[in-house]
């Protein structure tokens, strides 16, 4: 699809200059609003491509635009614009249709990028006008995931895009990343709302117990099934079955669960009927299926017909920009539901929590903040009342500890200039390997042999460093 003329509409003049200079340069024919209403004039006279539209205009939003837009002109491709990253922008835009969304400041190339996308889309009407026609008012958001970050935003465009329609999604990200959060962010923005969320983790349920809590029993099926049992698939009809751990149901349990997806009925164990379920299934797991697929633990024809869209969540550790925006909305969920009085971090605290590795992600760092806040008398939060973290650090794999170097050097080096940055290789080996042996020392209370056996150094070259290194050796006694 060939896009020729472009409708920007943003009453900052700065952004309609940069954007319509950029664009005509391209030979894009571009028209310039500067709010709602001059963007609606326009849009009743004209038959755009594509509209950019901010998100904050006086009068009318870009989101109610994008509504009017699409009722008149469901082939007009719409690009939101935001200043803020949220979450809820990012999902609503997308769950209204919009065809991309992107967070000022941006850079030309992020509009270049959707311009591509956008003529390369074949069918992107059909696919507009089928989100125009689930398109939902009602938003709930049991709990807001918080993160700004690139990879997340990327995740809410995929979560409003699949939110209203009743596509099965597989969720992977390791354990505390947000994966039932995501469920439930699905769940609160379908037309599913109003009807049940359940969730089932297959991994802490023994095989026997798992199959009744899914599928139920009648009365009798078994000894001790002294009462009939509805299971989940039951109880959630007309809403959402969160499969947390989807990757140890076993294998029998699959073909069941694959069956219950194609068909779309369940017996209950001891039963003769048939039961109509209409359950949209959304599932997770920490581990890689496809592995478990290969090595026949998984079925392949459940893993596709569970993978239709996948959301991969990032780990912590490689969204850190997020961080602060975690700990402020963790603190503040203390004070609020448990009163705590902390009010937030210093800048010492907020740089430790940002540099640690977080193996439990969000769920790690949401009970330390919860901790820290309960424990500590002080209202900005000190390293000291992380110094559990501290440790955890010093003790943790190598992986860690190569995170904390990677940070710290990565800061240092962003901080200098290019000019100053010569004979970098042996300055930073320098600085590593003076505490180094400065430690080992201390540890063996200047035993210099002891020293080098643990640090797996020749004696000599040991001596050599502590000259060359101007180390000092206290012996104690
Ligand atoms: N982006 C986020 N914003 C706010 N809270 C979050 C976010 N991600 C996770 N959390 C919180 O962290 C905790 C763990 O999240 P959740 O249970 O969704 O993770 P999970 O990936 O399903 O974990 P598991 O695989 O161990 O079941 C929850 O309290 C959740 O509310």
């Amino acid at each position: 699809m060939a896009i020729e003329r472009i409708l920007i509409a943003d009453d900052e003049e700065s952004i309609r200059w940069v954007l319509s200079k950029a664009l005509s340069k391209k030979g894009y024919k571009v028209d310039l609003a500067s709010d709602g209403s001059e963007a609606l004039e326009l849009f009743s006279h004209n038959t755009y491509d594509l509209a950019i539209l901010d998100i904050k205009m006086p009068g009318i939003s870009g989101l109610d635009l994008l509504i009017r837009f699409q009722e008149q002109a469901p082939r007009t491709l719409i690009v939101i614009m935001t200043a803020e990253s949220s979450m809820k922008n990012a999902v609503e835009a997308m769950k209204r249709g919009a065809y991309d969304y992107i967070t000022k400041p941006f850079d030309l190339d992020a509009i270049d990028a959707i311009l591509v996308k956008a003529a390369k889309a074949s069918d992107v009407s059909g696919e507009v006008s089928r989100l125009k026609d689930q398109l939902k008012e009602q938003y709930h958001l049991d709990r807001t995931i918080i993160g700004q970050s690139k990879p997340m935003q990327e995740v809410y465009k995929i979560l409003g895009k699949v939110a209203p329609s009743d596509v099965t999604i597989l969720i992977t990200g390791e354990s505390g990343t947000g994966k039932e959060l995501v469920a439930r962010a699905i769940h609160y923005n379908s037309p599913r709302l109003g009807k049940p969320f359940l969730a089932l983790n297959c991994a802490a349920i023994p095989r026997e117990l798992l199959e009744s809590e899914l599928f139920g029993f009648e009365k009798g099926a078994f000894t001790g099934a002294s009462e009939r049992k509805i299971g989940k698939f039951e109880q959630a009809n007309g809403g959402t079955l969160f499969l947390d751990e989807i990757g140890d149901m076993p294998l029998d349990l699959q073909a069941k669960l694959l069956r219950v997806l194609q068909e779309k009925e369940i017996t209950r164990t001891g039963g003769s009927s048939t039961i109509a379920i209409d359950v949209r299934i959304v599932a997770a797991t920490n581990q890689n299926l496809k592995d478990k697929v290969r090595a026949r633990e998984f079925r392949e024809d459940l893993f596709y017909r569970l993978n239709v869209v996948p959301i991969a969540l990032p780990p912590l550790r490689e969204r850190r920009d997020d961080i602060p925006l975690l700990v402020d909305y963790f603190v503040e969920n203390a004070r609020e539901k448990i009163g705590t009085s902390a009010m937030g971090c210093t800048a010492e605290a907020q740089q430790l929590l940002s540099a640690y590795n977080w193996p439990g992600n969000v769920r790690e760092l949401e009970n330390t903040i919860q901790r820290a806040a309960l424990l500590s008398p002080n209202p900005l939060l000190t390293p000291d009342d992380f110094a559990a973290l501290s440790e955890a650090s010093g003790e943790s794999t190598d992986c860690s500890l190569e995170m904390l170097i990677t940070n710290k050097l990565r800061n240092a080096i962003g901080k200098m200039e290019v000019q100053e940055l010569n004979n970098l290789y042996e300055m930073v080996l320098h600085q590593m390997e003076r505490p180094l042996i400065r430690i080992v020392l201390e540890k063996t209370r200047g035993n210099q042999v002891k020293t080098a056996e643990i640090l797996g150094i020749n004696r000599n070259t040991l001596r050599k460093k502590i000259q060359t290194l101007g180390i000092e050796i206290t012996k104690e006694g």
